[in-house]
């Protein structure tokens, strides 16, 4: 379990955080989401101890970071700033890391084979590609065998088989029952990755909520409508208050009104109806709507 409660972090005269409290919950992946700037990496740097709260609190797993005697095996960690000494191997690099927590070199072996770097651990880090990089940032958040994970933006640089393994990975951890809080850009891999979502603007909380919950809220729905008439029943429609937007004379969006009204509507106007889709919102409409205001960077 993570608990932030009115978390504050100055810059100057800026609030990079904004008194934000929330609670990540063991069991399931929660997604860190909000745009570039947001203070997403400050809040988690505050939350592994590496920055200093101007105001408010953060504890992991009961208690601040720091106050955890072997660290590492409570908070498993992957931050972007993440040093990896480039000479050294991927294997000593692992190694050096268990030796100051007490953990054996079978447990480094372990994590390299979860990662899928175990044919590479004897080449310098340093070579490594950023997917490989990626990886062996993640092997070392795992290395202490971790109730709670934290990972900036992993699926950074992962290819696609690299971001289906990712997925998997985070899910079994979440099944695990760990508390999993990952961030990350790419809302299409949120959405079948994460569960809960906390999401962040200018420092301050827009939502922490279910991915469903948010799509429901925020999203809007709209229908995609298949017509011979398409003309006709385009202004029919929004004669009755739907939002169209065209995709062709025939075939076009409508949003306001529901699948069954559009057919009632266009049963009694006598104009023939070839296909009705409803489309949900994906989360990144939902994300995009939520997040609008805050957008910082364009
Ligand atoms: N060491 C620092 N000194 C001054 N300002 C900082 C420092 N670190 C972060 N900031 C500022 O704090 C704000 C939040 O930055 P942060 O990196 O936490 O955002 P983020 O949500 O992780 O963004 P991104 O998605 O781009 O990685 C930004 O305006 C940033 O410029």
């Amino acid at each position: 379990m993570i608990e932030a409660h009115a978390l504050i972090k100055r810059y100057g005269d800026r609030r990079a955080v904004d008194e934000l409290s929330f609670i990540v919950k063991p069991g399931q992946v929660t997604g860190f989401l909000g745009p570039n700037g947001a203070g997403k990496s400050t809040t988690m740097r505050m939350i592994v101890g590496l920055d200093r709260p101007t105001a408010g609190t953060v504890t992991v797993a009961g208690r601040p970071y720091r106050e955890h005697t072997a660290p590492l095996c409570q908070v498993g960690a992957l931050l972007e700033a993440t040093a990896v000494h480039r000479g050294r191997t991927a294997r000593n690099h692992l190694l050096a890391l268990a030796q100051t927590h007490g953990i054996s070199s079978r447990r480094v072996d372990e994590v390299l084979g979860l990662v899928g770097l175990a044919d590479v651990a004897r080449r310098r880090a340093g070579g490594f590609s950023l997917g490989m990089g990626q990886r062996l940032g993640i092997a070392a958040a795992l290395l202490g065998d971790p109730a709670v994970v934290i990972l900036d933006e992993p699926v950074n640089g992962l290819d696609p088989d690299g971001v289906r393994w990712l997925r998997d990975l985070l899910k079994g951890l979440a099944t695990e029952g760990r508390t999993v809080l990952v961030s990350s850009h790419l809302m299409s891999e949120m959405a079948v990755t994460a569960e809960h979502l906390v999401i962040i603007g200018r420092g301050r909380l827009l939502a922490d909520t279910t991915v469903s919950d948010l799509i429901d809220r925020v999203g809007v729905g709209s229908v995609l409508v298949r017509s011979p008439n398409g003309a006709d029943l385009r202004d029919l429609l929004v004669r009755h208050g739907a939002e169209v937007t065209g995709v062709e004379p025939g075939l076009f969006q409508a949003a306001g009104l529901d699948a069954a009204t559009i057919g009632d509507l266009a049963l009694a106007g006598g104009l023939a109806v070839h296909e009705l889709t409803p489309r949900r919102a994906s989360l990144e409409d939902a994300y995009l709507e939520l997040t609008r205001e805050a957008v910082e960077y364009r």
